[in-house]
């Protein structure tokens, strides 16, 4: 309810003056008095209306804005679930990637891998002219181990030799299991002479290696073939003579290398 200002008091009092009520400027006064009544309550009702209307617009405008807030927080949710998908996908390629290239056992490369490696290593070395040697290793009476000691510690002796090789052999040659107990080693840009060095210091560190077995510990030695690549031959011919090198020196006593002829 509005106050009345002293003029608006003034007019009252007179209006109700019981003196002034035959005056001639009664009547017209009261009139006036409502005409200027009904003008106020138009006026507030109108600035009600404007308030709510504003009131209205203001609640539209938050719910635009915190609908504009939540939309950018779904998306942003949105991104941050592609972004994870992304990493997903690209760790699963690189998972994948890894397995149909690597050993399970032993993170070596596997035969796939070493077969594409000697197509571009035979490849290279001919367009170039540069020696490429092929070595099989073999791990000497692997079946005994497996049987006496079991499966477990077989994976576990695979494992170790696998660790001394790969800190023998230098960091361009590439070591891979060929299968089973039957390693593969390529030697691109290496002359007989430093390959011989080379495989003769990786049996010595093999034979000198102990494996734990409980409290106790066994050794294991490996047997080497050793070829070059010739000019006029292709890899998978390469590793054959390195397996029949491979074979004389099982023949010849094990825990030694043979070349091919
Ligand atoms: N623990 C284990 N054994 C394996 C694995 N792959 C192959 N083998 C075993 O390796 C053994 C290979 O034995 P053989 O080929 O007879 O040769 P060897 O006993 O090593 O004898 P030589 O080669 O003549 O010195 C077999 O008993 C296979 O079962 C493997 O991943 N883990």
């Amino acid at each position: 309810m509005r106050g009345q200002n002293p003029l608006e008091s003034q007019v009252v009092e007179s209006l109700s003056d019981p003196q002034n009520q035959g005056h001639p400027l009664h009547e017209t006064l009261s009139q006036l008095w409502e005409a200027h009544h009904s003008l106020l309550n138009r006026i507030e009702r109108i600035a009600r209306v404007s308030d709510g209307y504003q009131s209205i617009v203001r609640d539209r405008e938050m719910t635009l804005s915190a609908r504009f807030d939540k939309q950018l927080r779904q998306l942003e949710k949105v991104a941050r679930i592609s972004d994870r998908y992304q990493t997903m996908l690209r760790d699963l390629n690189i998972a994948l990637k890894e397995a149909s290239t690597h050993d399970a056992l032993t993170g070596i490369a596997n035969r796939r891998l070493l077969t594409e490696r000697l197509r571009e290593e035979t490849e290279r070395a001919k367009r170039y002219s540069r020696p490429l040697c092929v070595v099989m290793v073999d791990i000497d009476r692997f079946k005994a181990i497996n049987d006496d000691y079991g499966h477990e510690v077989g994976d576990n002796v695979l494992m170790e030799v696998v660790r001394v090789m790969e800190a023998e052999i230098r960091e361009h040659d590439l070591c891979g299991r060929w299968g089973g107990e039957e390693f593969l080693l390529l030697m691109p840009e290496t002359s007989t002479e430093s390959a011989v060095r080379v495989i003769e210091r990786l049996r010595e560190a093999v034979a000198n290696l102990r494996v734990r077995v409980n409290d106790d510990s066994l050794s294991v030695t490996v047997s080497l073939g050793m070829a070059q690549l010739r000019a006029d031959e292709n890899y998978s011919s390469a590793i054959n003579r390195a397996d029949v090198a491979l074979l004389r020196a099982k023949r010849n006593g094990r825990d030694r290398y043979e070349l091919a002829d």
